[in-house]
């Protein structure tokens, strides 16, 4: 890599782009942060410049901004130029069309008013072009996430590229005389866009194009078509002005270089400016367009500030205090997760539910946390209702029919600056975990996080050490989502249902990977019992989370007591796991079968749908979903009426979880069930949203990419088509072990499934940029093959460090919903708790959500999708109880998805749960 210029101050224009932020991991690379040699290794891998020679003092939050063109009035805008605030434009990718006002709003006439250095991209590309007359088309070969190879001479953007491959043969020679005869050099970029600026009437009088990329298809009506039409244009600089533009994404992880090329558009736009010795930083008055994406000290900016609410570190019960305690190994054989979570559910009044946080893995050594909540907070968006469950401190006698519930209801405040519950929520969790620090931790919080990587094995530690576990439904997004539009309340149809669901547990027990069980304990003092508890406050309105609860009387610690005959009765079940009982066999429910919401048909019309808003330019990729229904199957235990007293959790969805876990064990098997919320939620879900250490390090590891696995004995009618009936069991084995890998192999080397996958990386980069430290986003696994019990899929680890800062709350709400893929052709149904995120966020500031697929959600009839028992005896069986099951499944539908595979994608992961 040659030399690096000074940073110029870079104004990034955002057209709201699930990418932009990316752009800024190019800077990255360029300007390391001092006393790292911290270069994206995914950029080709620039040689090191001797540590003298490096510009350590840059800091690109001093110099580089990205804006929302949409909140910025030209007026403002050109007062920068004027007064000389910025030295260079970069116009961001972003859906819709360039000639279109409504989607580049004011960007002709700043294209116009400005003599500045421009780098458009992709959408940024086509709009200079329009600009200059060029008309947006269809681009012949459309494929988002692919990479391709893009020719060029070594000038322009490319001047900077190492000269590594000279090309030959015959798809070199350029029959138009527009550009150079000969391209002498190709690079690998990745491609993200469905239109293109047309050759017919391109401005070539304005305009140079600079690189191209040669469609191959196998499509005779392009052959047939002018030269030109076989080729795309892929890059443009302006005859007679500083203007560039790629239409290839340089920021991608799989493009190649794109550093060079970002570096000789920094390197021009120096010489335009007269190259100066430096740039200075870029005011106050300009950061403050974005404090997001420069971590801004600004007093308005709450979200940057530590949400700490002042705990008086003298007042004895606002401590709370963590414990644990390691039981031996008892007798010869260790108890596993199944004998305890079912000992305990037998020997623990626990009204409000129970929960298995399971994790079955058939590879690695298995961890798993049982856990009991002592209060439950539930969130309804289209009333902003927050509801606490919990039990009446007065209780003595039989607490199961004691369940209490208290509301709080959030005002709408007339600016349209409502809290919103992640908001609320996260900073309750702030203030929990501060009243958990010890001072030396407290003083500690307020340093800046320093990065420290751990190893592979302290990272699969479990890190849950008590506080909340639940979930975030879907339809969440409402409030994580800037400038998403709920549907009318109508449409979603689910007024009143939970839509966040946390519970708090103060007690649980953890299997850790050695076999052995340690008990942990969150230690408080107890508040006095007399309380009277108000029924609903609904004037507290915005009140804090932790007075309104303390209000409740409900206790955030356990007292020494119930410590104490926590860990006895833990022990109790080490010593004499007896899981025999009749509720609890398996066997003794059989799943039921169900039903789709939508027709094959439906679903189809759905897909074509995604592809068509693809095909207009308006999204790369979309997810469509769908629900599978049934009824909750009585079993012969519940019919005679033997359900146990003090054990609220239902035999049968216990027995259905049971069979689940062995039939489809997953990372994130999960079994939830809180009664008091009519909830049961029976997961086997293989991916992780989110995780979090206590130090701010982030973990998002997307799945995209779905084949079904061939097994033994399973899948033998196949495998006798194969083989004929005279095989024998070993030949037999060997074909389907075989059969297996290849499927695997053709997973991890197709196209379009890399490119799902690529696309949802890209995508979970960008977001991680803007609540990480600039140079601390990376990608250590690309694209990876991971095979389950039935699947097979492509995973991709992505990883961070939190800015300061930024809670962990506030993190999963700027990532929420997992992998942004939104639904837009399912009838606006609620997908309720299905893909949204699920699991525990700790007492220390631990977080690990999966992403909520491959779960079935147990819940009570809602009245208005209730039907007759009569129609629900003749859909689901005379056994179908009162309550009802449902999956969701759906997939990533691309411009090449084809829409019969991605049907037999669904119906492959629900099958994965309840085939
Ligand atoms: C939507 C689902 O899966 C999602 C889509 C995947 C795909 O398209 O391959 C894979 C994993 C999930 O993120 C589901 O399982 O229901
Ligand atoms: N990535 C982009 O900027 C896409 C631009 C434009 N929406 C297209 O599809 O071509």
């Amino acid at each position: 890599m040659p030399d690096i210029p000074p940073c110029p101050r870079t104004l990034i224009l955002d057209f709201r782009d699930s990418y932009t932020a990316n752009l800024l991991t190019l800077f990255s690379a360029l300007y390391p942060p001092p006393n790292t040699n911290n270069l994206e290794r995914h950029h080709g891998g620039r040689a090191q410049k001797p540590e003298s020679e490096q510009r350590s003092e840059e800091s690109i939050s001093d110099k580089v901004i990205i804006v929302q063109a949409d909140t910025l009035e030209l007026s403002t805008y050109l007062k920068l130029v004027e007064e000389k605030h910025i030295d260079c434009i970069i116009l961001s990718p972003g859906p819709g069309r360039a000639d279109n006002e409504a989607d580049v709003p004011n960007l002709m006439q700043i294209i116009e008013q400005t003599s500045l250095p421009i780098l458009g991209v992709c959408l940024g590309m086509q709009a200079i072009a329009v600009h200059y007359g060029a008309k947006i088309v269809n681009t012949p070969d459309l494929k988002h996430g692919h990479v391709i190879p893009v020719k060029h001479n070594y000038t322009s953007l490319f001047d900077r590229l190492p000269r590594e491959q000279a090309l030959n043969g015959s798809s070199n020679t350029n029959p138009t005389n527009h550009i150079e005869p000969q391209a002498q050099g190709q690079v690998d970029l990745v491609a993200y866009n469905s239109l293109t600026a047309s050759w017919d009437n391109f401005p070539h009088h304005k305009l140079r194009i600079t690189a191209w990329h040669d469609v191959v298809i196998g499509n005779t009506e392009l052959d047939e078509q002018n030269e030109d039409a076989k080729r795309t244009i892929q890059a443009i600089e302006g005859i007679d002005r500083p203007v560039w533009g790629v239409q290839f994404h340089p920021e991608s992880i799989a493009s190649a270089h794109g550093v060079e090329i970002l570096c000789s558009f920094l390197h021009k736009t120096h010489a335009f400016h007269g190259s100066p010795v430096s740039f200075p930083n870029l005011s106050k008055e300009v950061l403050k367009l974005s404090p997001i994406h420069q971590g801004l000290e600004d007093e308005e900016s709450s979200y940057l500030k530590p949400q700490y609410t002042e705990v008086d570190e003298e007042e004895e019960d606002t401590v709370l205090e963590s414990t644990a305690e390691t039981f031996g190994s008892t007798g010869s054989r260790s108890v596993d997760s199944e004998e305890m979570f079912v000992g305990l559910i037998g020997r623990i009044n626990s009204p409000l539910g129970q929960v298995w946080l399971d994790g079955v893995s058939t590879r690695a050594p298995t961890t798993s946390t049982i856990a009991f909540p002592s209060f439950i907070i539930t969130y309804t968006i289209s009333t902003r209702t927050v509801t606490c469950h919990f039990l009446s401190p007065s209780t003595t006698v039989d607490p199961i029919e004691d369940v209490k519930t208290a509301t709080l209801q959030f005002a709408t405040s007339p600016d349209g600056n409502d809290i919103d519950f992640f908001d609320w929520f996260g900073r309750g969790q702030t203030a929990l975990k501060r009243m958990n620090m010890t001072q030396g931790q407290r003083w500690k919080a307020r340093q800046p996080s320093v990065y420290c990587a751990t190893s592979e094995e302290e990272d699969r530690k479990p890190r849950w050490k008590g506080g909340w576990v639940g979930w975030w439904g879907y339809e969440m997004k409402a409030e994580s989502l800037g400038g998403y539009h709920r549907p009318p309340r109508k449409a979603m149809a689910r007024d009143g249902m939970v839509d966040a669901c946390w519970a708090w547990c103060n007690r649980l027990v953890q299997r850790e990977q050695d076999g052995l069980w340690t008990a942990r304990g969150i230690l408080g003092a107890e508040t006095s019992k007399d309380q009277t508890i108000p029924a609903s406050q609904p004037d507290l309105s915005q009140q804090e989370m932790l007075s309104w609860l303390k209000g409740l009387g409900v206790d955030f610690g356990t007292t020494r007591e119930g410590w104490k005959s926590w860990m006895a009765t833990c022990r109790s079940v080490l010593a004499n796991p007896d899981i025999t009982s009749a509720e609890t066999n398996p066997a003794n429910t059989r799943m039921p079968n169900f039903k789709c919401d939508m027709t094959a048909d439906e679903y189809l019309e759905g897909i074509h749908k995604c592809r068509e808003a693809i095909y207009k330019g308006d999204s790369y990729e979309l997810t469509m979903t769908t629900q599978f229904r049934s009824r909750v199957p009585t079993t012969a235990a519940t019919a005679a009426g033997t359900t146990p007293k003090l054990c609220k959790t239902s035999p049968k969805s216990l027995n259905l979880y049971l069979q689940l876990r062995q039939k489809n064990p997953a990372p994130y098997s999960t079994y939830l069930c809180f009664p008091s919320v009519r909830t049961t939620i029976l997961s086997s879900s293989p991916e992780r949203f989110l995780r979090i250490t206590p130090g701010g390090r982030i973990e998002m590891k997307p799945i995209k990419g779905t084949r079904a696995r061939v097994r033994y004995p399973r899948d033998m009618a196949m495998c006798a088509e194969n083989l004929g009936r005279t095989a024998t069991e070993s030949e037999a084995m060997s074909w389907c072990e075989e059969k297996d890998r290849q499927i695997g192999e053709a997973l991890r080397n197709d196209g379009k499934e890399r490119a799902e996958n690529l696309m949802i990386v890209d995508l979970i980069r960008s977001d991680l940029q803007s609540c990480c430290t600039p140079h601390s986003v990376q990608v250590p696994k690309l694209i990876a093959l991971e095979t389950y019990e039935t699947v097979h899929q492509l995973v991709t680890t992505v990883r961070g460090q939190l800015l300061e800062g930024v809670s962990e709350i506030e993190a999963v709400k700027r990532s929420f919903p997992p992998g942004k893929l939104l639904e837009q052709f399912e009838h606006h149904k609620a997908r309720g708790i299905y893909s949204g995120a699920m699991g525990y966020m700790s007492i220390d500031g631990a977080v690990d959500l999966s992403v909520v697929i491959r779960t079935i959600i147990i819940q009570d009839e809602q009245p208005a999708t209730a039907i007759s028992d009569q129609a629900a005896a003749q859909e689901f069986g005379a056994e179908a109880s009162n309550r009802y099951m449902t999956i969701g499944a759906g997939g990533a539908i691309t411009w090449l998805s084809d829409p019969l595979s991605e049907w037999d994608e669904v119906l492959t992961k629900v099958r994965s749960v309840v085939g």
